[in-house]
């Protein structure tokens, strides 16, 4: 049988949460160390753990069929790849960072600076849109400890706590791009892995929807049903139940979460009571 090909890292910062997302959609992957090579139990679906920073070229060979990485990775080296989804894990930025007692006042004062990076497209191409020349260092880890072993002025690389750049005495002054996990397709993917994806990318959007969303329940006096409905529109439209008790109602809902804590001053003001908000697992919509 057909099977799609997908990369995951093999190990790392999307290694983990790559596999967990594909478990949440119901995909079973075994996690065996050393293997690099695996194919899903329930679903035809071939795992290769790769390098990170090889994988766009696999997909442009059409080696593998679709993967998972970094959008950060995906401007470095792959923005000729499209992507399907974006997977909304490992948020981080890519950002300029300088020495914490730096003068640093704007982007020019990097002309003619040592900037070390491992992602030298993606600062060459920034620099060059705002007009700054500056020399590239191209390192490929620890970029943080640059500036303070003299090797550079300043740095681009990922940043998400901004730890790292606390502990080096850094600071962050500009930022180049915002990233996520993303689901990237090689240009190379035949209809029958594509049909495959498809299924793949549909079981995704279920779980990517189930995550942010809750499953509401209140109970409400009748009269300001209509109000409570309003406030909480649901999928369609809200399930009502009477409640033992005269003149009340049950009502149940799906809402974003976000949402949620935006009404939840609304609702109560209308009389609502006994609010649950419960995890929704799948959504299918
Ligand atoms: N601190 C972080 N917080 C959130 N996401 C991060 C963080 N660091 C890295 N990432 C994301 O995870 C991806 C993989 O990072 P990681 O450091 O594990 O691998 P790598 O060193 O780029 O690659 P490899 O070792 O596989 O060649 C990055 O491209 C980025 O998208
Ligand atoms: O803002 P923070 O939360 O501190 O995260 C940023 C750090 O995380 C990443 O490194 P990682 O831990 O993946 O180590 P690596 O350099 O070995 O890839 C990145 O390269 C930064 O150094
Ligand atoms: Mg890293």
């Amino acid at each position: 049988m057909k099977k799609l090909k997908i990369a995951i890292q093999k190990s790392g910062r999307l290694h983990d949460d790559s596999l967990k997302i594909l478990k949440e959609a119901g995909i079973y992957i075994d996690d065996a160390r050393g293997q690099l090579k695996t194919s899903a139990r329930n679903f035809p679906l071939e795992v290769l753990y790769l390098r990170n920073a090889d994988i766009p070229q696999y997909l442009r060979d059409g080696v593998v069929d679709v993967a998972i990485i970094g959008e950060n990775l995906w401007v470095e080296k792959g923005s000729d790849l499209p992507i399907a989804e974006k997977l909304d894990f490992s948020k981080c930025k890519v950002s300029i960072a300088v020495p914490k007692d730096s003068s640093y006042q704007n982007l020019s004062d990097l002309n003619g600076k040592k900037i070390a990076t491992s992602y030298p497209n993606t600062v060459q191409n920034y620099l060059d849109k705002k007009n700054i020349s500056a020399e590239l260092h191209i390192i490929s880890g620890s970029v943080e400890i640059a500036p303070n072993i003299g090797l550079a002025d300043a740095i681009v690389d990922i940043v998400s706590s901004g730890n790292t750049l606390f502990k080096n005495n850094l600071k962050e002054v500009e930022e180049i791009l915002k990233s996520e996990a993303i689901l990237t397709v090689s240009p190379k993917i035949e209809p029958k892995a594509k049909q495959i994806l498809e299924k793949l990318q549909f079981r995704i959007q279920s779980v990517l929807k189930a995550r942010t969303s809750k499953y509401v329940l209140l109970n409400a006096p009748n009269d300001n049903i209509k109000e409570i409905i309003k406030i909480l529109p649901g999928m369609k439209s809200p399930t009502l139940l009477p409640l033992a008790k005269e003149g009340w109602s049950s009502l149940h809902s799906v809402i974003e979460e976000e949402r949620f804590w935006e009404v939840i001053d609304d609702l109560k003001a209308q009389g609502a009571e006994g609010i649950l908000i419960c995890p929704i697992e799948k959504m299918v919509l």
